[in-house]
């Protein structure tokens, strides 16, 4: 993917990101809005010209899969429509490499606000832990609005185009069992940070935003997490 002209965009980007994911949620004024067993899902309140774009970072550890499994199926186009419930319809317009593709989303209306759409690059990349170099598993997938030449923002006007900057970033954690036997899924945990701010891009009521925030990212999350599980623990770990 190196040679395409997003490159330089998809490297700063993610770069960013995984940086912005590693940040705390004790500084600054993020403010726990929803828990979960092991997940808690923090936001920050912050408008743009009137509009609502609370950014959100949810942690979370599940047991039993690798920081790599939890990435691909997040990527990946094939099964998007089995754990995100609040799309109508997936397009993948530009596959740019095996890891970079450009994906076009039709989300399902919330009403009383237009429906939206929304047109990304996704990027799945392994990330060398600058602080720990034999730390190779830790995966992020950074999704960012792009422009492209067969979704216009004027095609038909039907739908207002959503601006996002999301990142999954997973780290695998092994314990290693005791006796040198080999490693099952019971000595997997991943540990999740989900990143993301979401700008409707045209106007919606701060409260009808604020709602569905607290209502999809939750249940978005832990349905996309059961999922990952369900499709992992009878197959062969992959790191
Ligand atoms: C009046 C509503 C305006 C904003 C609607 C909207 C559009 C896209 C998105 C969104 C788009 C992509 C992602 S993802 O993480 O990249 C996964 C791939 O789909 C995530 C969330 C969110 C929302 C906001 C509803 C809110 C909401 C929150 C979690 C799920 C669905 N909807």
């Amino acid at each position: 993917a190196q040679s395409h002209v997003l490159w330089p965009e998809i490297d700063r980007i993610t770069a960013e990101q995984l940086h912005y994911a590693r940040q705390g949620v004790g500084e600054g004024v993020w403010e726990l809005f929803a828990e979960d067993g092991e997940m808690r899902m923090y936001k920050r309140e912050e408008e743009v010209n009137g509009l609502v774009v609370d950014p959100l970072k949810a942690v979370h550890t599940v047991k039993g899969v690798t920081g790599f499994e939890m990435c691909h199926y997040f990527f990946s186009p094939d099964y998007r429509l089995d754990w995100e419930t609040t799309i109508e319809q997936m397009k993948v317009l530009e596959k740019v490499s095996d890891d970079t593709m450009i994906f076009l989303q039709i989300h399902k209306r919330v009403w009383p606000a237009s429906q939206r759409d929304a047109l990304f690059w996704s990027h799945l990349r392994q990330v060398p832990d600058s602080r720990d170099p034999d730390a190779q598993n830790i995966w992020i997938v950074c999704n960012h609005s792009t422009e492209h030449h067969s979704a216009p923002e004027k095609s038909n006007g039907k739908y207002i185009r959503v601006f996002l900057t999301v990142a999954l970033v997973c780290q695998t954690m092994i314990e290693p069992p005791k006796n040198g036997a080999q490693i099952t899924r019971d000595d997997l945990t991943c540990k999740i940070t989900y990143c993301s701010v979401v700008n409707p891009g045209g106007w919606a009521p701060a409260s009808v935003l604020r709602a569905v925030y607290k209502r999809e990212y939750p249940k978005f999350l832990k349905k996309f997490t059961h999922y990952v599980y369900d499709q992992c623990k009878n197959k062969p770990i992959r790191f």
